[in-house]
């Protein structure tokens, strides 16, 4: 695995500034997923975080009920506002709606130099459906994330759910996670990581990053708990964070995993459905 940092933010954060991270993501109106969970992990490892908010759902612990998608411009123009102004250290996208939202995200990433080797590292989370079932993501939206997005990434960070849709591949044990790694991999990214979140037989969570030669597995207990509710966004963005502050790739992935773990021990419930993990759980035994 490299140890050297990826190409680093449209501007250098200056001595009293944090770093910078952009969360291009769906709002979730339970605050469980999506950008509020970004928006708190980015607070929790000390980036000061921005969004592009791509859709918002009208969601809770139970499901999903409606999703009202943010016209692509707006998308783009959200990236463009933040990116040109305050400057970006790193990306990351959650639910990115359709195919047309793609290609503008994509656009605005590339005009200011987001994703893509040597440049300001960019985490692509696939988010395809909710964790209660509900389709975030439609199906044309899938070839363009295999296509033309993957290879932009710098780290492509799917479920075992995701890796289904998009390589046909039914992981249903820890041997075949090196399968999704490279069939993932062979999309482009400079690196990726496979979730294990969902092999409910296994006793641990031992998720696999593969940098196209080496697979490491990254270990962590299980912990029983029904309240996974972003999980995925809470690793997604701690990584992102990492990055933010100049973490190696693999570094910075070892870090999300640490703050995931420590987030999913620290899960509420909340509501009659699936309550989420901690992702202030570094913050919330101080009081003000
Ligand atoms: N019950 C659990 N105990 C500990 N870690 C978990 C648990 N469930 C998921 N994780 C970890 O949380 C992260 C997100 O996993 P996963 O549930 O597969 O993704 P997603 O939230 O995108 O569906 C992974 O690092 C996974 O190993
Ligand atoms: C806006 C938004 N983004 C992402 C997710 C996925 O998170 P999860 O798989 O935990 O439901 C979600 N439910 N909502």
């Amino acid at each position: 695995m490299d140890s050297t940092p990826v190409g680093h933010g449209t501007r250098p954060a200056n001595d009293t500034a944090p770093p910078t991270a952009l969360t291009i993501a769906g709002s979730d109106s339970g605050g469980s997923a999506g950008m509020h969970a970004d928006l708190r992990a980015f607070f929790s490892c000390g980036v000061h975080g921005m969004t592009a908010v791509t859709a918002v759902t009208v969601q809770n612990t139970v499901g999903v009920t409606d999703v009202v998608e943010i016209p692509p411009e707006t998308v783009a123009a959200q990236i463009d506002s933040v990116a040109s102004d305050i400057g970006v250290h790193a990306a990351k996208t959650g639910v990115l709606a359709s195919a047309e939202c793609i290609e503008a995200v994509l656009r605005a990433c590339d005009r200011h130099g987001i994703g893509g080797a040597g440049r300001t590292p960019l985490v692509i989370d696939p988010v395809a459906a909710s964790r209660s079932g509900e389709p975030l993501l439609h199906a044309d939206a899938l070839e363009a994330l295999r296509t033309e997005a993957f290879r932009r990434a710098t780290l492509v960070t799917p479920n075992l759910d995701e890796v289904r849709l998009l390589t046909g591949i039914d992981v249903r044990g820890r041997e075949q996670l090196w399968d999704a790694a490279k069939a993932i991999y062979d999309f482009g990214p400079s690196y990726v990581l496979i979730k294990s979140g969902h092999l409910p037989e296994d006793s641990e969570c031992v998720d696999l990053l593969f940098d196209g030669h080496e697979a490491t597995m990254l270990p962590g207990p299980r912990y029983s708990t029904a309240h996974t509710h972003g999980a995925g966004d809470a690793f997604a963005s701690a990584t992102t964070a990492a990055l933010a502050r100049g973490a190696p790739v693999s570094r910075a992935v070892r870090l999300g995993k640490r703050f995931v773990t420590r987030s999913v021990e620290h899960a509420y419930p909340l509501g009659d459905g699936v309550g989420p993990v901690s992702t202030f759980w570094r913050i919330s035994s101080r009081s003000i």
